[in-house]
């Protein structure tokens, strides 16, 4: 163990139960393969009893991702239990987390027990999962609001039931710094056992504290930390990966501890995870914010281009932010183009590579720099590519004060070519009628976000949605310097989401 954190990845759990994200199966094992690059040493793979698709996910996780293990979570009921050991058995490394609550409220109203029935439960549950797996977590759910002198019995029994990692979870964010790290001390001293487990924890961000809580708790013992790129997470999120590593690195004067991260692919990893579940990292996000590098005064230019630390605490390019000395425009050739997105970390296939060229040649028709930014909003677009079923061949918008906001569309699918124009309120909402009209898809809009990929008037604006079709969310994105129709490209995104996952039989993870 030595002087290691141990990172436990919880963006496609406690991640995916942010408001408004829900991730199909390949988006989360897309996921999933870049937190085994970014050497993430646990990966929380999902929550299978919570639905089919969640279970496929896991399954599927655990069945194609080598190198961190691989953990399903489960309440402390054997059924929860034995569906989480049927989705993550096939890993190679396979952990079952299974948890409940120990803080008074929690007891009284939620689960309505006693707190030696819960200290039952929490001993047939370990036991339960330790008969598949020597790798079993548990987590006393709200412990920081619980009775420490209760806690430490629980977590005791776990231990002696099987329990390798015991976690400590600041579920509703309510902790202070100084306070949790004097409660994990207090755990570290009251559980007789505690030696044979590792002490974990898992902060909420309500108070904005999550990652403060985990830097006080690793100081006070913990060995685990668990967290969610970008920081997501239920309600206000969970500790920021990012955030709580590279405090770790900054500041290993104090702490002295490194974690297994590749620093390098902390960028990518999270504009993946901002792409994947659409929603926008803000600007100045610590870590990885488009503005966490970005010197805008005066004194601070001029100190940074005399030298660099004296503005920048960590440096960018350590974090796979890479600066190209290649300019890109309309002749710009496809050797450097490909060589480029190499260096951005995107390594496409031939066919894609012709498909990315091809659009990189009509951006660069219409914008006269290309930047990292729109190379990376270009890739990031074909790698979530799934197969049409229609495609925009043509869109016009008439809209102006005064005027009734009106969309013509045609798309085209193998054998079908379809026109249809509609009013709206306004040029986008007319634009969603018609396209589904044409498609004949009846879908309901639940959010939708449009993101200028870099500044100036010709950027790339970068459109998210995410529409409801039979009680499951379904995401969509479109880019274009036309905002009109980064919109329609976005929505009929989406459209031909629901009839492919449809069409596959694949299950999406709706909540
Ligand atoms: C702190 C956290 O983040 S915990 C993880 C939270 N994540 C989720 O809840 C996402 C997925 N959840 C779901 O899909 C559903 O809630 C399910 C499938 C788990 C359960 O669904 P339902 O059976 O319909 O129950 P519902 O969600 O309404 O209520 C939860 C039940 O679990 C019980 N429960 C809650 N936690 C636990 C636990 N750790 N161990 C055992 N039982 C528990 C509650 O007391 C309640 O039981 P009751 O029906 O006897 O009152
Ligand atoms: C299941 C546990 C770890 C949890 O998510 C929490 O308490 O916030």
């Amino acid at each position: 163990m030595g002087n290691k954190v141990f990172i436990f990845d919880t963006t496609l759990r406690d991640g995916e139960q942010s408001p408004g994200v829900s991730l199909n199966k390949k988006e989360k094992l897309d996921i999933a393969v870049q937190l085994a690059k970014l050497g993430v040493d646990i990966i929380e793979a999902g929550f299978p009893i919570a639905s089919p698709g969640d279970f496929e996910a896991v399954k599927a996780i655990a069945q194609n991702v080598s190198g961190p293990v691989i953990c399903a979570l489960a309440r402390i009921g054997f059924g929860d239990i034995d569906r989480a050991w049927e989705a993550v058995k096939y890993a190679k490394r396979a952990r079952i987390h299974t948890f409940i609550a120990t803080s008074d409220i929690h007891m009284k109203y939620k689960l309505n027990k006693t707190p030696e029935e819960v200290l039952e439960m929490v001993a047939l549950g370990v036991k339960r999962a330790k008969g598949y797996t020597d790798d079993v977590e548990f987590s006393a759910e709200d412990a920081s609001r619980s009775d420490l002198k209760f806690l430490c019995k629980v977590f005791e029994t776990a231990i002696a039931c099987g329990a390798t990692t015991i976690n400590v979870p600041d579920t509703v964010g309510y902790a202070t710094p100084d306070e949790f790290g004097k409660f994990i001390a207090g755990i570290k001293a009251g559980v007789p056992n505690i030696d044979q487990a590792v002490i974990s924890v898992h902060c909420h961000n309500d108070l904005g504290l999550a990652v403060a809580n985990s830097l006080a708790a690793v100081k006070n013992g913990a060995q685990q930390v668990e967290c969610a790129l970008n920081g997501l997470g239920e309600r206000a999120g969970n500790a920021a990966l990012e955030e709580f590593v590279m405090g770790l690195y900054t500041r290993r004067d104090i702490y002295g501890y490194d974690t297994g991260i590749n620093y390098q692919e902390i960028y990518r990893t999270s504009r993946l995870i901002s792409s994947l579940t659409g929603m926008p990292v803000q600007p100045n996000k610590a870590v990885v914010g488009k503005n966490a590098f970005a010197h805008e005064s005066g004194i601070h230019q001029d100190g940074v281009l005399k030298e660099r630390t004296t503005y920048e605490i960590m440096n960018p390019q350590m974090l796979g932010m890479v600066q190209s000395n290649l300019v890109f425009g309309k002749h710009s050739g496809r050797h450097g183009f490909k060589q480029r997105l190499e260096e951005l970390g995107y390594h496409l296939n031939d066919p894609e590579m012709d498909q990315a060229f091809k659009q990189f040649k009509e951006l660069a028709d219409k914008k006269k720099q290309i930047t990292d930014a729109d190379l990376q909003a270009l890739a990031e677009n074909l790698m979530r590519n799934i197969p049409e079923k229609w495609h925009l061949e043509y869109l016009y918008i008439c809209s102006g004060t005064g005027v009734t906001p009106t969309a013509t569309v045609r798309v085209v699918s193998e054998d079908q070519v379809v026109e249809e124009a509609s009013c709206g309120d306004g040029p986008i909402n007319a634009a969603f009628k018609s396209l589904e009209r044409v498609t004949g898809m009846g879908v309901t809009l639940q959010h939708y976000s449009l993101n200028a990929v870099t500044g100036g008037k010709d950027a790339i604006g970068e459109v998210t949605v995410k529409v409801e079709y039979n009680d499951k969310v379904f995401t969509g994105h479109g880019i274009s310097t036309d905002v009109l129709e980064a919109s329609a490209l976005a929505y009929l995104n989406a459209i031909n989401r629901v009839i492919y996952e449809n069409s596959n039989g694949e299950e999406i993870t709706g909540k």
